[in-house]
């Protein structure tokens, strides 16, 4: 959710209706094509299968948003393409474990959804019917993250857009509230005490732990008057990590050095991302990254948890940034397509995809519990 805030002017406007959905989405390509049709910015593009975009086309829009000339966003995509699972299918592993616990929630799977919001401005969606015949909100679709994935055993996220009022942000921790401990919310890097009164009213809401995207922080430049985004230091990190009640998660780390000024400042976990690639379109690979991270962290002894997302597009993938030393991944655009597309039950279909593939590896690959998952699943490449 990153910039200009919901008009008054479309807030007032009629719905508008979309032809062509399918109703009842009784699977993901349903779900899929729903999505193409609510969504302006996206063709949601069936490149591969699966809604599957490679961020070069054929649709030659974004997927959406992928930031400059993709060159990030591709890259995620393709440090995936690029790793190989070895395939071991003698042994006796039939029903691998996938629960985790992360900072004391117990999850069915490693996978949370990604943080996404703005229907307005990211999505290309406001104001319009949506497949159920009901107008599409930020609520609506913050409903279908959050719920689909509780309904899945996972964690969904509600996110904060530089641009929202307050209001706004409210109304998407009115539903994180009814999740009480089983949703999780980001805040903006805005100026502390801003960011203090979000953590007020996550915390009411009963989010067990919190992310900022300190990759936001460029933003400042294009931020409106008022809606300050700010970059972060250590001492201004601690400061977050002392107001907060409940775990930090730093969102948008790239670099060993960071992760260690984040692990230092008491962050309950980080997030290795570079925000899809829509915020600086030459960074590597989040892939590439996250082994020098993992082992830089560990070899200090910290033990906090560490996530990675962008380019995750099924349970290999999964397995792959496991065997990389993630505890846990997010999915972003494979989540929003499937809450614009098909609400609730869209998500658990998209949650259940990505568990039955994610047991699949790791029955091919002879891993028996995510806790556990062996760097040598991965094809050493020479
Ligand atoms: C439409 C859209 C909106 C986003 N809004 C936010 C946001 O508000 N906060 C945030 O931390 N990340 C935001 N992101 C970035 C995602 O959380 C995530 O880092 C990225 O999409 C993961 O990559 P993937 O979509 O390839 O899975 C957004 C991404 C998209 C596509």
């Amino acid at each position: 959710a990153e910039s200009v805030a919901m008009t008054a002017a479309a807030a007032t406007e009629a719905p508008k209706a979309v032809s062509g959905y399918i109703t009842e989405p009784k699977n993901i390509k349903d779900v899929l094509s729903n999505a193409r049709k609510i969504m302006d910015t996206c063709a949601a593009c069936d490149v591969a299968g699966a809604g599957r975009c490679n961020g070069k086309g054929p649709c030659g829009e974004t997927v959406p948003g992928m930031g400059g000339k993709r060159q990030s966003f591709v890259r995620n995509i393709e440090a995936f393409e690029g790793m190989s699972l070895n395939m071991r299918t003698v042994h006796t592993i039939s029903h691998p474990n996938t629960e985790i616990e992360l900072l004391g929630v117990k999850l069915s799977m490693p996978i949370l959804t990604g943080i996404t919001g703005g229907l307005t401005y990211n999505m290309g969606a406001a104001n319009k019917l949506a497949f159920d015949g009901e107008v599409m909100t930020e609520e609506k679709y913050a409903r279908g993250i959050i719920e689909g994935a509780a309904n899945a055993g996972s964690l969904g996220w509600a996110a904060d857009g530089i641009g929202d009022p307050l209001e706004t942000y409210k109304r998407r921790m009115s539903v994180v509230s009814e999740f009480k401990g089983r949703a999780v919310a980001q805040i903006k890097p805005r100026t502390q005490p801003e960011i203090f009164e979000r953590l007020d009213i996550v915390q009411a809401a009963g989010a067990p732990f919190f992310a900022i995207d300190v990759d936001s922080a460029g933003r400042a430049a294009r931020a409106l008057p008022g809606k300050t985004v700010e970059p972060k230091d250590l001492k201004k990190l601690k400061e977050i990590v002392n107001y907060a009640k409940i775990p930090f998660i730093a969102k948008g780390i790239m670099t060993v050095d960071e992760a260690l000024m984040c692990a230092e400042a008491g962050c309950g976990a980080i997030i290795v991302s570079n925000h899809g690639g829509r915020v600086l379109s030459s960074t590597p690979a989040t892939m590439h990254v996250l082994p020098a991270i993992v082992k830089a962290v560990r070899d200090r002894g910290y033990k906090l948890p560490i996530l990675v997302d962008g380019g995750v597009r099924d349970g290999g993938d999964v397995l792959k940034a496991l065997a990389c030393g993630a505890q846990a991944v997010l999915v972003g655009r494979p989540m929003l397509r499937a809450s614009l597309g098909g609400g609730v039950k869209g998500v658990e279909m998209q949650f259940k995809r990505f568990h039955t593939e994610l047991v699949s590896s790791m029955v091919l690959t002879g891993v028996a519990d995510v806790n556990k998952v062996d760097p040598a699943v991965l094809v050493q490449q020479v």
